[in-house]
């Protein structure tokens, strides 16, 4: 008998190491989120406390961007809608202004308006970089550009040399009752430049789900947009592949073109869970009954 219930979470991938109170809030998420009845509330659900757990790249865990600034992208999609926000920064959980998006006809929403309209939705406001993070922040542009810059200047960014790396990106995929579900929401790239929007709120990239397979990606996001890995896998899977196998392919492949590049986590309708990465390593958890 196929597993009714599947939840696969994702805490990113490109950790040097898993930092245990990161494994801890993966675990305390994927139970929350394996505590509701439908694969949308699931994947939300997790997200949402992952997003703010602090533990990961996302909600109020975000990394910070070239100014010292954070900026949040998330993406979710359910029954073939898809909702997506990207470059927000006043809102906590990006997911939550994102599963709004998803019953409206825009499939993205983006900057200060959809900050607004989280503000009309009454969702929580993203709370300020703490001082710990302030300090990081201080730290890390000192050693980049040996001064804290006050705004954005031509000056500044070329010093930016679009070298992404990055850890910590959220996601979930569900399976529940025979349906899929995806969710991925991240705070980008350490130092990013400012508007960047990276893999996660782009359907087919960093998030994706449809009636064969749910599949959200982390890694670098400049990298994931130019390979579409959860379009491509679901391509797979439709011409009749094994969901692993394809997996295990596209992970590779991507290694190949790109190098160092990616992780994917993935549910088939089937009930087959594949995660893999190429990209250092991936911090997963899963719920099956
Ligand atoms: N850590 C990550 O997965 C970052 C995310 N994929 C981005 O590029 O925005």
């Amino acid at each position: 008998m196929l597993p009714l219930r599947i939840l696969v979470l994702h805490g990113g991938t490109g950790w040097k190491e898993i930092k245990e109170r990161a494994v801890f809030e993966i675990e305390r998420c994927a139970e929350e989120g394996f505590g509701f009845d439908s694969a949308l509330d699931a994947v939300v659900e997790a997200v949402r406390c992952m997003e703010d757990s602090g533990a990961f790249n996302a909600g109020k865990g975000a990394v910070y961007d070239l100014l010292g600034n954070r900026s949040l992208d998330a993406g979710v999609s359910f029954k073939g809608k898809i909702g997506a926000v990207a470059n927000v920064s006043a809102t906590r959980n990006a997911i939550l202004l994102a599963r709004y998006v998803m019953d409206l006809p825009p499939h993205m929403i983006s900057g200060p308006q959809a900050d607004e309209i989280a503000r009309l939705l009454g969702l929580p406001p993203l709370p300020p970089l703490d001082e710990e993070k302030r300090k990081k922040y201080e730290e890390d542009i000192r050693k980049v550009l040996g001064y804290i810059p006050k705004e954005l200047s031509l000056d500044l960014l070329s010093f930016f040399k679009g070298k992404e790396e990055g850890s910590g990106t959220v996601g979930a995929v569900a399976l529940i009752d025979g349906e899929l579900a995806a969710a991925t929401s991240t705070g980008g790239i350490r130092l990013k430049m400012p508007g960047r929007v990276g893999d996660s709120p782009i359907y087919g990239a960093g998030f994706y789900s449809d009636e064969v397979i749910a599949c959200s990606a982390t890694g670098i996001g400049a990298k994931i947009v130019k390979f579409m890995p959860c379009l491509k896998l679901a391509e797979a899977v439709r011409k009749g592949r094994g969901l692993k196998e394809a997996g295990r392919e596209i992970v590779k492949a991507s290694k190949d073109m790109l190098g160092p590049s990616m992780g994917l986590i993935a549910v088939s309708s089937k009930g087959e869970v594949f995660w893999g990465t190429n990209y250092r390593k991936m911090l997963v958890s899963m719920k099956v009954e």
